[in-house]
């Protein structure tokens, strides 16, 4: 296979490829306008162009994610446009970013990482422990599952897709008697207003890179790794790369569900906590490192490593 590496010209319109939903368009339009701030010429009306782009993940609306199996649901179309050169750079959801990119390509800039916690959703205000025995919370997530049957056994858990708004109408609806959505798409989107609870991390571990938005660029595109360069947070970054280290450390054992989230403690001091589970919630393996940031691949990776092995077979190789 031969990879185009074609470059953008100042003349042409600068393209961002994005998935179609309201959350993709909100962080391209971020994308776009951070880029139109910290370069003039990009800021002139035009000088940036929009590319929506249907993934596989946008096409299925009646099963889990899990069910529908395969990485990359929410990326490989936009990937391939990249590398044909239909676009300059992809504006990501880290979290629907598998840890393994096609040749060429790669997550080139970081934007400054939102809020990383999942947000509780009910219909009447009960939280998570108040819930009545044998009440019905929504989420395809089986990371979220998982914690909540972990702390609820007693409840029942169905899945629940669609975007940020379908979600919060069939909870409007008594669909389900609650659910859980990311604070960072919420916020996104001016809809955090409507959360009965923010779970914080020791309720429910988030899922790697939570609230991170990546762009995947063409690594030989000097033009546009430039340009990007100065968006780069290297806070997220740092965390994202600890995160996605446990999670590479795990790929090919199946589609466990995994969840770590990484903070800085101290001036170049990180703190990683990682968490795989079955998900009946009834297993939980968990695991910290504390590192420094030059180490953050590695503590990633080991803690993955850690967790791995402590897995009990049979348990979690669901695929
Ligand atoms: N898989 C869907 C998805 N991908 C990213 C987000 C939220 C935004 C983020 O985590 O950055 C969501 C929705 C959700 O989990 O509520």
């Amino acid at each position: 296979m031969t990879i185009a590496t074609p470059s953008h010209t100042p003349q042409a319109p600068f393209r961002i490829g994005t998935r179609g939903s309201p959350l993709a368009l909100a962080q391209a339009h971020e994308t776009r306008d951070r880029l139109g701030a910290a370069h003039p010429h990009l800021a002139a009306p035009g000088a940036i162009e929009i590319v929506v782009i249907k993934t596989t993940g946008d096409r299925i609306l009646d099963r889990t994610l899990a069910e529908a199996g395969g990485k990359g649901l929410f990326t490989k179309e936009i990937e391939d446009a990249l590398l044909a050169g239909e676009i300059d750079l992809a504006v990501h959801s880290m979290k629907d970013v598998p840890t393994v990119l096609p040749a060429g390509l790669d997550i080139t800039c970081l934007l400054p990482r939102e809020d990383p916690r999942d947000a509780w959703f009910s219909r009447d205000g009960a939280t998570l422990m108040e819930l009545p025995a044998g009440a019905v919370v929504g989420t395809a997530s089986l990371r979220r599952q998982a914690q909540v049957l972990a702390r609820r056994p007693d409840l029942t858990v169905v899945p629940l897709r669609g975007n940020v708004q379908t979600r919060l109408r069939k909870l409007a609806e008594g669909e389900v008697d609650a659910t859980l959505l990311a604070m960072a798409g919420l916020r996104r989107l001016s809809l955090d207003g409507h959360a009965t609870a923010v779970l914080e991390a020791d309720i429910m571990l988030p899922a790697v890179a939570q609230g991170a938005i990546g762009i995947e660029t063409r690594v030989a595109d000097a033009v546009t790794n430039g340009l990007l360069a100065p968006l780069n947070c290297a806070e997220t970054a740092l965390r994202v790369t600890a995160e996605r280290g446990v999670l590479s450390a795990l790929d090919g054992s199946c589609r466990t569900p995994i969840a770590a989230l990484a903070r800085v403690v101290a001036e170049g001091a990180l703190e990683l906590d990682a968490m795989a589970l079955s998900p009946d919630g009834r297993t939980i393996v968990t695991t910290s490192r504390r590192f420094l940031a030059t180490d953050a691949l590695a503590a990633g990776l080991d803690a993955g490593a850690e967790l791995k092995g402590r897995l009990p077979p049979g348990i979690f190789t669901v695929s």
